[in-house]
């Protein structure tokens, strides 16, 4: 099925939040404030993914998950989007290159916690996304200094801005990156599945 695209205008700069958002809860919307805050964007557009390529087991009907993103996240800068759906694709890398062609002159933001800063480097062509794309990570308990002394960090250390200038991130070329140490919310889609708070029904 095909899904609408949210609308961006060339010169603008948009957060993208891509994960599983199975379920979304307040981790997500909290590191979504700070991102709109630290790092000079004008939206965030949250991805919920079809599925994640690195994951064995598939999460709930991605209607379900659109529904309570919508509820956890209501904010006038933040759009929830199926745009995988749109596009086809599963990888990130494949995603923003699609983005970067039906957006020409939109400026993307890759945005992630810690966690996925630490295991960025087994992602589908990493080194591509950090060339083309600015990435903002953001501190997760007890992901920082594992996200810190990652492949991904010290290959591309060079590249890496400050958190107390973060603001630049969105206007330098890539490759840049920063972690900020914004303050964490310790809670996780897992644990809320863990703790039976999830149905996966529409
Ligand atoms: N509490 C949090 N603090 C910082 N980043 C977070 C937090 N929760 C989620 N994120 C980030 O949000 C993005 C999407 O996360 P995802 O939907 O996988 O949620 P999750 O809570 O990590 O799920 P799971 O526990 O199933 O792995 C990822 O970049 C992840 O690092
Ligand atoms: O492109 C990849 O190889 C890749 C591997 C693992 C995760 N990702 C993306 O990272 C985001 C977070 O995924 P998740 O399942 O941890 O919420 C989501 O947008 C995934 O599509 C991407």
């Amino acid at each position: 099925m095909r899904h609408e695209l949210p609308y961006a205008v060339p010169g603008q700069v948009i957060g993208l939040l891509g994960g599983s958002f199975d379920p979304a809860h307040e981790g997500h919307a909290h590191i979504t404030r700070e991102a709109l805050k630290r790092f000079g964007l004008d939206r965030v557009w949250w991805l919920i993914s079809p599925r994640n390529p690195l994951k064995q087991s598939g999460p709930a009907p991605i209607g379900s998950r659109m529904k309570r993103a919508k509820e956890v996240m209501q904010h006038p800068r933040v759009e929830i989007t199926r745009i995988e759906e749109h596009t086809g694709t599963r990888y990130t890398a494949e995603t923003l290159a699609a983005l970067m062609e039906l957006y020409p002159g939109v400026r993307f933001v890759w945005l992630m916690g810690a966690d996925n800063l630490a295991g960025f480097h087994h992602w589908d062509n990493w080194r591509w996304i950090m060339d083309h794309v600015p990435v903002g990570v953001i501190a997760r308990p007890g992901d920082r200094v594992q996200a810190r002394m990652s492949p991904a960090a010290l290959i591309y250390r060079d590249a890496r801005i400050r958190g107390r200038e973060a603001q630049k991130l969105s206007h330098r070329v890539a490759p840049a990156w920063t972690l900020i140490n914004a303050p964490m919310r310790d809670i996780s889609s897992s644990q809320i599945r863990a703790d039976g708070k999830w149905s996966n029904r529409d």
